[in-house]
């Protein structure tokens, strides 16, 4: 049984489109990384899985179970991190987490969270009003967790946590995971984050799946750039044919920058050893670099030679 799975799942707002025929399989125990870029689904994705909107087609489930209008005993069972947490402003961080754990039936003292409490460096002392947007997230965190949840979303969890924070939580979610083998499925525009800490990913761009791999897979895959100038004598006929595979390839300053495959490297650097070579850099690309290239909108796509 898997913790999530999404059917030809569609979800439009007065006509215009949210989330566009996604199918998706989420196991049980994973730590699952939903990465795309602004107004790209993820949140609407997530609203859905937890029953706050109605799909416009499509089907849901959720740790097994069919979400068919309200379902709040499923809803117990998933402990959730709103990309921006509204709390009760008159009340102290402590008081807030007391409450909830009341509402749980859940005993902190015998829970975690005040050793993650100190190891995220949380202050509950303060009114929520005065808490600063980090305080208000390290709150969020341990709330979602209060209730032992068996699946855990989270909406862009880092957001205003300093590095350091962000990887005590990081440590933090992967040993929750080991200990419950709770699922843990989170929204992100940072890929550094998927890398350091999923398994699988799940790639949205405008509304649709564009990929769901392994994280190593999307690395394997990676291109690599290259950078070459020629000394005068050559005319550069040779180089324009090369640089010609790569269609969103540069000229500029006498430098040729482009893009090949893994595969065709070893041949494009055989033909560039024939070459009059002034200067050549080779480099892999990055994941992030990968992402900004072939998954943002194409309207976004950054200048190549930005990224070189
Ligand atoms: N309540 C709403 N009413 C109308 N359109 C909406 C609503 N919520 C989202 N949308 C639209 O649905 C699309 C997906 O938005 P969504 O908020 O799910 O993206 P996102 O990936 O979470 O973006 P971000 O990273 O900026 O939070 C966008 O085009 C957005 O404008």
């Amino acid at each position: 049984m898997s913790a999530i799975l999404l059917r030809n799942l569609t979800k439009t707002y007065n006509g215009k489109r949210g989330v566009i025929d996604l199918n998706l399989k989420v196991e049980r125990g994973e730590i699952f990384g939903f990465i795309g870029p602004n107004g790209a689904g993820k949140s609407t994705t997530i609203r859905l899985l937890l029953q706050l909107i109605a799909p416009t087609s499509g089907e849901i489930f959720v740790l097994g179970h069919r979400i068919h209008g309200d379902d709040p005993s499923l809803r117990r069972k998933i402990g959730y991190l709103p990309s921006e947490i509204r709390l009760y402003p008159d009340m102290s961080g402590h008081q807030v987490l007391s409450f909830a754990a009341s509402v749980h039936g859940a005993d902190l003292k015998k829970s975690r969270i005040h050793d993650y409490a100190e190891r995220l460096q949380w202050n509950g002392k303060q009114k929520i009003k005065s808490y600063s947007l980090g305080n208000r997230k390290k709150l969020g965190i341990l709330l979602s967790l209060i209730h032992n949840p068996e699946l855990l979303i989270l909406d862009e969890p880092t957001s205003g946590l300093d590095p350091l924070v962000q990887q005590q939580f990081f440590q933090i979610l992967r040993e929750w995971n080991e200990l419950k083998g709770t699922t843990v499925f989170f929204s992100t525009h940072i890929l550094t984050e998927v890398e350091k800490l999923c398994d699988h990913v799940a790639i949205i761009r405008d509304g649709r799946l564009r990929q769901v791999s392994t994280v190593s897979e999307i690395s394997d895959i990676s291109d690599h750039f290259i950078e070459v100038s020629c000394f005068p004598k050559d005319d550069g006929l040779q180089l324009r044919e090369l640089y010609q595979m790569d269609p969103r390839a540069k000229y500029e300053d006498g430098v040729y920058r482009f893009r090949v495959q893994d595969k065709e490297l070893c041949s494009v650097l055989a033909m560039l050893s024939r070459m009059p070579v002034k200067n050549l850099s080779v480099r892999r690309m990055s994941l992030e670099e990968k992402f900004m290239c072939e998954y943002a909108s194409e309207a976004n796509v950054p200048d190549r030679r930005a990224l070189i």
